[in-house]
């Protein structure tokens, strides 16, 4: 029973043109609460046909959203931020109830959300085009930018509000309409925006919302549409990969946020309180559930020892539950597969000789709840720190030198995010320079924020969200040569 004070924000129907939907066929798929299986709802499950209707709805809508000066469009924009505080509370409770994060990290999600498109509101009004300097006195030349039309969004589970806004509110700012297809685990908060937005004023067909459990035939169609002029994806780099290469048969633009295998080093000279500090919020913030989330501590073998005890003691205080419940820190995995992923990758670098310092077990709570671990004499070759492990496991390996350190760092195709911590500023610029990463935190572990630019190089994906850069991902470069004059 889902107790919100909005009744209204809990969304049983899809959101095309404006108008809330059931599949054509009639389909549903039930939403599940991971921490106990319980069902809070079911939603439409939408096949190509749905998703075709939504794309009409927002080839529809681009016409006169387009058109409107970037004010007007900032001030929806504005609207619909202030009403997604004024819900925050409710929010809170669908996200927890849906992907199972603790309640205060589910309202910091929805503020994080929010702060998104509180930043587009404001950059949309900013998308300056130049006048250059032109080769002969008869002409001028100029460029305009402009939005790049009808845009989809395809989103994953761990964070199921502020992945949408951070690539609908840019769109929405450019003047683009918008196709969203939130993870099958997670509609029900991109259902909630949805409302909200609509609220807002928000004309019908600018934001669609198409629920699934079929990924692919909604991805096919909205992949496979002309009409559709760019793809922004966040999720895993295999369905990444998959989604670029069906873009790349009508060549639309892609923005891709792809897995990472996050490194964080610990120097021999580093604040090692800081450093545990930092571990513990990159580390356990969502579970372990995020592409940013660090996979493998890399720890000065002069510091090993005392480090890894510090962070076994502050791993050993989080408290593990349902979300729901007060002071919980660590919820459940999203499901039964990522808690057998996280079992095998733990019992694996057991059985290759990695000894548990804390955890290594499903917890005793059953269900898909996994207990914070840490793991020491860890090797490069163990699939622990080679593949993304999205749980609550803290591998540790050790090395000697900064040479080494970087090396074992870049070893890896992903290149999302890195952390190191050190009080030597040389050092601190050297290795920030030298790890082949999108992202770096420098004694913090905490790196995302709506006005600095997420993305990642190497296979963890292209485009930057968030930011300045954020924006470009959603316009068009124009460039307009008048002559004869
Ligand atoms: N970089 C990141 O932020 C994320 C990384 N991951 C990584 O991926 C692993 C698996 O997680 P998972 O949720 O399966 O990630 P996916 O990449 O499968 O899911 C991300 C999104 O893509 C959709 N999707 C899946 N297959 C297709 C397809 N063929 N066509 C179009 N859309 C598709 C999903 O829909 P649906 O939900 O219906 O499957 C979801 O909306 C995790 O363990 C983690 O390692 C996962 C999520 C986020
Ligand atoms: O894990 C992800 O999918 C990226 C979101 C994390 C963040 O914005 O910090």
């Amino acid at each position: 029973m889902v107790q919100l004070k909005d009744t209204a924000l809990l969304k049983r129907l899809a959101f095309i043109g404006g108008e809330w939907v059931a599949a054509r066929d009639g389909a549903s798929h039930e939403v599940r609460n991971p921490a106990n299986g319980e069902t809070i709802a079911a939603v439409p499950d939408m096949d190509a046909a749905d998703t075709e209707r939504a794309i009409a709805a927002a080839q529809a809508a681009l016409p006169a959203w387009r058109a409107r000066p970037a004010k007007e469009r900032s001030a929806l924009l504005r609207r619909w931020h202030d009403l997604v505080l004024v819900a925050e509370q409710d929010l809170a409770l669908l996200m927890t109830l849906e992907q199972g994060k603790s309640l205060a990290e589910a309202l910091g999600e929805v503020r994080y959300g929010a702060s998104f498109i509180e930043w587009f509101a404001e950059e949309g009004k900013r998308a300056y085009g130049d006048l250059i300097p032109a080769p002969t006195a008869d002409r001028r030349l100029m460029v305009m930018k402009q939005g790049v039309g009808v845009t989809a969004a395809i989103t994953p589970w761990n964070f199921p509000i502020a992945m949408i806004t951070r690539k609908v509110a840019p769109a929405l700012a450019a003047g683009c309409t918008s196709v969203v297809k939130p993870a099958e685990a997670t509609p029900l908060s991109a259902l909630a925006l949805a409302e909200l937005a609509q609220r807002a004023g928000i004309p019908a067909g600018v934001l669609n919302v198409v629920t699934t459990a079929r990924p692919a035939l909604v991805g096919g169609a909205l992949t496979a549409s002309p009409v559709v002029r760019k793809l922004s994806f966040t999720g895993s780099t295999p369905v990444g990969k998959l989604l670029m290469a069906k873009c790349a048969t009508t060549v639309k633009r892609v923005s891709m946020e792809l897995g990472g295998n996050a490194p964080f080093i610990v120097f021999d000279d580093a604040d090692l309180d800081l450093a545990v500090q930092g571990a513990i919020a990159s580390k356990y913030r969502n579970a372990g559930q995020t592409c940013v989330c660090a996979n493998r501590f890399l720890v000065h073998e002069a510091v090993f020892d005392a480090f890894a005890e510090r962070l076994v003691r502050a791993v050993e205080q989080l408290k593990v539950g349902a979300g729901v419940e007060p002071g919980v820190q660590i919820g459940p995995l999203i499901d039964g597969r990522a808690l057998a992923k996280v079992s095998r990758l733990v019992d694996e670098a057991r059985s290759q000789g990695a000894r548990v310092l804390a955890g290594g077990v499903v917890h005793a709570l059953g269900g898909n709840f996994y207990m914070p671990t840490v793991l020491a004499d860890v090797t490069s070759e163990m699939a622990v720190v080679r593949e993304e492990i999205f749980g609550p496991v803290a591998p540790l390996m050790r090395f000697a030198s900064d040479d080494e350190a970087v090396q074992l760092a870049n070893d890896t195709p992903f290149g999302l995010a890195a952390y190191f911590y050190t009080r030597d500023v040389r050092r601190a610029w050297r290795v920030a320079e030298r790890l082949e990463y999108g992202m770096v935190g420098v004694n913090e572990g905490l790196i995302s924020n709506e006005v600095a630019p997420f993305g990642g190089i190497k296979e963890s994906g292209v485009g930057r969200e968030g930011s300045k850069y954020g924006l470009d991902e959603y316009l068009e470069t124009k460039y307009v040569c008048h002559g004869g004059v």
